[in-house]
């Protein structure tokens, strides 16, 4: 299980400190699953420090799939993995939406977070209007496909997932379990089909979209939810008591 807090454009350098160090001290005593923090580019260093060798991870919140050259504004996968970055979110659909990245671009960005030994926190998810028309499964399906087009099982294995519908993110509209379930089992079938029962079971499939600790213990008691991908209720206390409740389901 995975509880990934994803800082979007928030925090300065001197707030992410404190509040990592906050988590630390919090949850200090957090072992049964990973926990990871995502903050901006500029605080990731530094937050970096603060967390080597503790209990939560150091996460990115966007890669290129390069490793130098130019590439005006863009961080490669060798800048972060220097620092000491073990996930790196790709995909998500505000980059999707207002960065105009496309599954090919996505595909790239994977392989190349793959090829420097970090976990890619890959994000898919359907719009309002796409579930409305009911399209949801078949929007979700071209995204995994192409954003997996050719792994191996093994480096498939390695990806996590995350289903963040569009229409749930910072709306305070959570999907409700049943709907997130349905399409979790949804992509694990799927990647059964497109790899084998092993490699579907191996892949952590986490729910992101309004998260709040008043209905995290719904989701992540599904069958097939491994975990949330949470930004608003990740800038605060909450995200210590979304890690309480992880804690308590697990142990
Ligand atoms: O990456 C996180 C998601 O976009 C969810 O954001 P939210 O919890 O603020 O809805």
């Amino acid at each position: 299980m995975i509880l990934a807090g994803n800082w979007k454009m928030h925090k300065t350098i001197s707030e992410a400190k404190k509040f990592v160090s906050l988590l630390l001290n919090e949850l200090h005593d957090v072992k049964e699953f990973e926990t990871v923090v995502c903050p901006p580019f500029t605080a990731l260093s530094e937050v970096g420090e603060i967390l080597s060798g503790r209990n939560i991870k150091l996460g990115a919140q966007n890669v290129f799939y390069e490793d130098q050259g130019a590439f005006t504004g863009e961080v490669s996968p060798v800048m972060l993995k220097e620092i000491g970055v073990e996930y790196v979110i790709v995909g998500h659909s505000e980059r999707r939406r207002i960065f105009k990245e496309d599954d090919e671009l996505i595909n790239r960005k994977i392989r190349a977070v793959l090829e420097k030994g970090m976990t890619p926190i890959f994000c898919v998810g359907e719009t309002l209007e796409e579930r409305e028309k009911g399209l949801t499964f078949c929007v979700v399906e071209k995204q995994v496909r192409e954003g997996l087009y050719g792994l191996s099982r093994e480096e498939a294995q390695k990806v996590v997932i995350a289903y963040e519908p569009v229409w749930a993110i910072g709306t305070g509209k959570v999907a409700t379990p049943q709907q997130a379930q349905e399409v979790h089992a949804f992509i694990r079938r799927l990647l059964s089909e497109m790899y084998d029962d092993e490699t579907a079971e191996t892949i952590r499939i986490l729910y992101g979209g309004s998260i709040k600790p008043d209905n995290f213990l719904g989701l992540i008691v599904q069958k097939d939810i491994d975990g949330g991908l949470v930004g608003g209720a990740s800038l605060k206390e909450s995200f210590v008591e979304l890690a309480r409740i992880m804690k308590g389901v697990i142990s």
